[in-house]
Formats: C-alpha cells, sequence, structure tokens
C-alpha cells in the first residue's frame, strides 16, 4: 500500500500540473516534474546497502600505485573539500581528495528532495544497533542514520541549514582544545560566507555576516498561514525575532540556508566544482573508497592510503600528510582498520595496534522527535503544483527547502540556568510534500507514522520537527570485522541518560506552549493524535504516554559527532588542537568527529570552520600563505 499510496500522491500532483504544462510546453518544466517523479518513485523501491562490498576489488593482492602527493585527504563531505580547496591554493602543493560517492546532481540541487536522496546512493543508508531505550518503533529498534555519500558528503542531503554553535558551546570547546573557542572560530564560520538577503524582513546582524564568500547563506522564501501564525506566536510568548547566527540565539527566525539561487550549494560543488580556474595542482577521486590508511608500526608515520576505484586496489603515497574526513562514523573506523584505536577491541579483531587511542567510544548526537498537527488553513497543501516547478525555476518556493521547513525557535529548557544558551529548537514544516516517502525513509514499523501520515493528509497538516541538543548520553562505533568492506556498528545509545529524555519532554511542553497561542489558535492549530499502539496503557495527555513516545519514535538527529575527539588527554582524546592524532605521525582528522560533545545548534557551519582552521594550521607549520 505504501506504492501504491505514493504513485497515488505523485500521480495526483503531477496530473494537475501536466495539464497545464502540456499547454505551456516548457521543457524545463516538464524535466523537473520528471526528476521529481522518477526519485520519488525510485525511492520507495530502494533497498540500502547493508556493507560496502559494492567496492570489493576484484583481485585483493593486486595493488596499483597511485603515485605520491603532499596530501591525502579521506572523504569529500563538510570538511574534505574545504581542506583541499585551501591546501591546493599553495602551488607548490600536490593534493589528492578521494570520496566515495559521486558527483552532485540535479536531484541534490534541489532541496526539497532531500528526503528522496535519502533514499538512494546518496545514502550511505546505516542503521544503528537494535536499542532498547530509543527507536523502538522503527524496524528491528534501529535506529536510521542518513550519512552523505558524494563530493559534498552529508551537505547532499542535509537540511541545508546554517547555524552556528552558541558562544557558550564553543567557549566550553575552547576550554578543553586551546584555540577552539568562539572567537578563534568566529572569523573561520565567516569566511566563507557569501550573504544575500532575499527577504524585506530578514533579522540580519551585520557584524556577524560577509558577502563574497564561496559558501552562500540565504533566507527561506515561503509564506503562508501557519508560518506568518508561527511568528505571531513567538511574539505571543515575548520571543524576539532574532538573527540566530549572532551571538543572541533565542527567539525565533526565518531559517538560514545554504542556498543560492533556490538551489543547495553543497560543499562538494562550493568549494572544489565552482572553483573559477581548474587547479592542476589538485585530483580529485570519486568513488574511490579508501580503505587503509597505510602507517609503518616502527616509526608511526603515516605513509599514505590504499582505496578501492572500480573494484581494483591503488596506493597513493603521502609526502607530507594524510588527512582522515571521511566522517563521524567512517573517520572512526577507518582510523581502527588502520591499528589506531582501543587496545583491545583491535586485538580481538588481529589488527595491528600502531596507537591504543579511544576511537569510536563517545559517539554523542542530538535528540529528536517529529509532532504531527492539524490546521484550518487551505492556502498550501501536499500536492505539487506547477507554479511550485516554475518558482523553483525562478529560485524561490517551496522546493527550495527541505520539506518546505520555514521557520524556527531555539529556547532554553528549564535546565539550562544560562537562559542564553537555548538546548531546544523547533522547526516548523508547515506541509508536506512527501508524506508517505518520509515515513519510508527511515523503516518506521506499520504501526506507527506510516499508517498515520497517510491518513493525515484528509487533513490540512503541519509537521513540527524539535530536538534537545545538549545531550549528555553517550554511544559507540565499533568494528564489525576487521573487513573493511564491512559497516561498521553504530550503537547511539540515546536516552542512556534519562535527563536526556526529560528535557525532550520539556521541548515538547515549549512546543505545547506555542501551539496555545492566540496566534496559533487563530488558525485552529492543534496537536493530531499520535498513536502508538505500544503507548496506548498511558493517557494520550500524560507525560507517561510522551515519554513513551520518545522511546518509539524519537530518533537521532543525523548530528553525530565525538567519534575521533580532540583534547590535551590522549586517554580521552584521539586528536590534539592541531587535530594530529596522538601516536602516529603526519595523520589528522579533520571532521565531525573531532568536536568532543554537541552543540546547543546544527553542526555543518562549525565543520566546515574546522577545515578552514586547520588549513590555516597546516600551512603555518610548513611556512605557506
Ligand atoms: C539528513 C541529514 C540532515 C542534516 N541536516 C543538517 C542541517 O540542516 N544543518 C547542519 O548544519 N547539519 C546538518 N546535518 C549534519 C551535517 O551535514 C554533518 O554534520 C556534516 O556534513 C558532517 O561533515 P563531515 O565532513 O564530518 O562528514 P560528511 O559530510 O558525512 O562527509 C563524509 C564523507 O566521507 C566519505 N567517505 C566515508 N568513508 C569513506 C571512505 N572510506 N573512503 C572515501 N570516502 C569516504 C563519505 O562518502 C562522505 O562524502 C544533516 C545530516 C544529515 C545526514
Amino acid at each position: 500500500f505504501i506504492i501504491f499510496d505514493i504513485l497515488n500522491e505523485v500521480i495526483n500532483g503531477v496530473n494537475d500540473v501536466l495539464k497545464t504544462a502540456k499547454l505551456l510546453i516548457n521543457p524545463d518544466v516538464l524535466y523537473y516534474l520528471n526528476l521529481i517523479n522518477t526519485k520519488t518513485v525510485a525511492g520507495t523501491v530502494y533497498q540500502f546497502d547493508t556493507n560496502a562490498y559494492r567496492y570489493k576489488p576484484t583481485d585483493p593482492d593486486n595493488i596499483q600505485d597511485f603515485g605520491t602527493w603532499d596530501f591525502i585527504i579521506c572523504g569529500a563531505g563538510a570538511a574534505g573539500p574545504v581542506l583541499a580547496n585551501r591546501l591546493s591554493e599553495v602551488t607548490g602543493w600536490n593534493v589528492l581528495i578521494l570520496e566515495a560517492g559521486g558527483l552532485p546532481d540535479n536531484s541534490t540541487d534541489m532541496p526539497a528532495l532531500a528526503i528522496q536522496n535519502m533514499v538512494s546512493d546518496f545514502n550511505w543508508g546505516f542503521f544503528s544497533v537494535p536499542q532498547t531505550k530509543s527507536c523502538r518503533g522503527y524496524q528491528e529498534s534501529r535506529c536510521p542514520y542518513a550519512r552523505g555519500r558524494g563530493l559534498g558528503g552529508s551537505t547532499l542531503i542535509n537540511g541545508c541549514m546554517l547555524s552556528r554553535p552558541n558562544v557558550k558551546d564553543l567557549d566550553n570547546l575552547g576550554a578543553v582544545a586551546p584555540g577552539w573557542s568562539y572567537s578563534d572560530m568566529l572569523p573561520y564560520m565567516i569566511k566563507s560566507e557569501n550573504l544575500t538577503i532575499n527577504r524585506d524582513d530578514a533579522p540580519i546582524n551585520p557584524d556577524y555576516h560577509k558577502t563574497g564568500g564561496e559558501f552562500p547563506t540565504q533566507f527561506n522564501s515561503n509564506n503562508n498561514s501557519r508560518t506568518r501564525g508561527f511568528y505571531n506566536a513567538c511574539k505571543d510568548l515575548g520571543y524576539s525575532i532574532i538573527d540566530y547566527n549572532s551571538p543572541q540565539q533565542v527567539g525565533c527566525s526565518p531559517i538560514q540556508f545554504n542556498i543560492k539561487e533556490g538551489k543547495r550549494w553543497d560543499t562538494g560543488k562550493a568549494f572544489i566544482l565552482s572553483l573559477n580556474e581548474a587547479r592542476q595542482n589538485l585530483k580529485v577521486m570519486t568513488y574511490s573508497y579508501v580503505t587503509k590508511i597505510d602507517i609503518d608500526p616502527i616509526s608511526k608515520n603515516a605513509t599514505g592510503v590504499i582505496f578501492s576505484y572500480q573494484n581494483q586496489l591503488y596506493r597513493a603515497k603521502a609526502n607530507l600528510e594524510v588527512i582522515v574526513s571521511s566522517g563521524t562514523f567512517q573517520s572512526a573506523q577507518l582510523l581502527m582498520l588502520s591499528g589506531v584505536g582501543p587496545k583491545e577491541h583491535l586485538q580481538d579483531l588481529g589488527i595491528t595496534l600502531i596507537s591504543d587511542l579511544p576511537v569510536g567510544k563517545n559517539l554523542r548526537d542530538h535528540v529528536s522527535m517529529t509532532i504531527l498537527g492539524n490546521h484550518n488553513q487551505t492556502d498550501d497543501n501536499y500536492k505539487l503544483h506547477q507554479d511550485d516547478i516554475i518558482d523553483y525555476i525562478n529560485g524561490f518556493g517551496r522546493l527550495t527547502s527541505l520539506q518546505g521547513i520555514s521557520a524556527l525557535t531555539w529556547f532554553p529548557t528549564k535546565y539550562q540556568t544560562d537562559k542564553t544558551w537555548p538546548d531546544i529548537e523547533f522547526i516548523l514544516i508547515p506541509f508536506i510534500l512527501t508524506t508517505v516517502l518520509i515515513s519510508n525513509a527511515p523503516r518506521y514499523t506499520a504501526l506507527s507514522l506510516i499508517e498515520q501520515f497517510s491518513g493525515a493528509q484528509l487533513d490540512p497538516v503541519f509537521l513540527g520537527y524539535y530536538a534537545f541538543t545538549l545531550t549528555k548520553s553517550v554511544g559507540t562505533v565499533t568494528l564489525a570485522s576487521s573487513d573493511p568492506y564491512d559497516y561498521p556498528l553504530i550503537d547511539p545509545n540515546l536516552f542512556d541518560d534519562p535527563m536526556d529524555i526529560e528535557a525532550l519532554y520539556e521541548g515538547f511542553l515549549g512546543v505545547l506552549a506555542l501551539l496555545n497561542t492566540p496566534s496559533m489558535k487563530a488558525i485552529n492549530a492543534r496537536l493530531a493524535g499520535l498513536q502508538i499502539p505500544e503507548c496506548g496503557l498511558y493517557d494520550e495527555s500524560s507525560k507517561e504516554y510522551w515519554l513513551c513516545a520518545f522511546k518509539y519514535l524519537g530518533f537521532p538527529t543525523y548530528h553525530p559527532v565525538g567519534t575521533c575527539s580532540m583534547g590535551l588527554d590522549s586517554r580521552t582524546a584521539v586528536v590534539d588542537p592541531n587535530l594530529k592524532v596522538y601516536g602516529v605521525n603526519n595523520l589528522r582528522v579533520c571532521d565531525a568527529s573531532i568536536f568532543p560533545f554537541p552543540f546547543s545548534h546544527h553542526p555543518m557551519v562549525i565543520t566546515i570552520a574546522a577545515a578552514e582552521k586547520l588549513s590555516d594550521i597546516i600551512k603555518a607549520n610548513y611556512n605557506k600563505t
């Protein structure tokens, strides 16, 4: 019935559009209609990989020479392309970047297709090991863990939401890793920015933005009865409309996105594909899966990497350094496969130990929950219209954001003593374009959201997504085996710290307060029943019901950090504040895995900033500018 529903949904919408499109015979409109249709239908039948066997070499004993490079970067996500760009500014250096996935395309460009691309080869398709305290409403109690694959990494499928950590987040980081405080990192968070103010009411503090960089900032352009109601509801509750990318972060705002003229501007495109002049000293290899870092067991020097390209193994040698930027799960995996990790775990798997470090031991993430609401406005609904495509071609409208996400609020729970440091984020999703696919992608069980999302199409609906960010629960990433083509084992261990679920409930109360304001009441906004049979024991309005609901439908926010933490003590940290791996020479890690704890905001900007900072550190090390 899922396929039937999704086809119906697409066909209903597409039929409306086709009628007029035929008249117009606008090839661009027809192209995008076909693209949306094809990707949506493909998403309903897509089977996630359960391993990386697609990269297995035909002959594992045949390793060909891939030359010598000054720097080898493993992975092109949020961090890798920035490093590739900045290091190859030095004309005397040869830089090789290896990425397991392919190039961005017209589908990744369209922010609204992120859900479709999450059920495609652009997602590695990780799922956690079965959980008991969370994710029980997902098949086999495995949390979905989307991770982007391709030049741009997770920035190819993410929500494009630009948000910088709070002053407090980074000052705490600076306390454990000197040089990483807010004032140290602010210039790096701004360095690549190119701000366009595309709304008259855009809240912008000009002291914290700039123009002219590689990475765009634009505001969401959607406006409908729900977003207007939402801003008014914020005012009802006394919140200001703020520029949350300045130090003032409690309040509401239209969302700031890394989109340019309505299109996603992923890091692959921004920092590599958009280079004005081809850099002869930068070699970009896609579909290239790194299986091991070569580390001499005596000298402990990283000397290069082995990677698989088109089922053939290659060895690339590094003159100066190897930088691992494969993301929070796979950087940890690659280090462990190469002998860098917890001694006992590596010994159990027969991997020769190079450096005994707590790799993978500190997996951290935000926790999220989705609510469904009803209202009485009919100015926007879940169907795709011809106007949507035309708006998209013109650079604005509903297809320029994931599920139409438009507006958000950040606020502190009662557990935050510093009231300028929010720990809850609520995002308004004012309409739903892919009702069934959104529940298919993370593999909810049939008993939970699939039926309810399908049923909800009958009424005007909106979604609310909220997250508790300053979590304390600690999970792990370990190896399933010493085979580089097996996926790592991911255990987010959400809600292990009981305060995390209590704080998520406080967030829920804050969301209810918004819904109960006169402005939201004016559009008859209300929580739609969220029936979870397994929680039927409790009254739906009780706290017990919601704590049970969180255990079923709460999920990790796809903001994992911490598996290769930065710090001053190698008993608890994997890299030092210059991102050098303890106990190994010429090896650094640079991606979201280095942050030892979750920040109150999203991780993409600070990961890009980390790569900017490391590029400067490396240039200074070698006296280059
Ligand atoms: C669905 C989703 C929504 C999100 N929404 C937002 C948002 O709106 N705002 C925000 O700030 N953050 C968001 N994030 C998080 C953000 O995208 C990530 O934190 C950020 O991209 C992390 O960057 P990274 O460099 O650590 O890893 P990634 O961006 O994940 O990149 C790692 C790269 O390494 C490659 N790789 C992995 N292993 C190998 C190997 N062995 N060999 C070669 N290549 C390899 C991968 O294919 C990938 O391209 C979201 C993430 C997801 C998945």
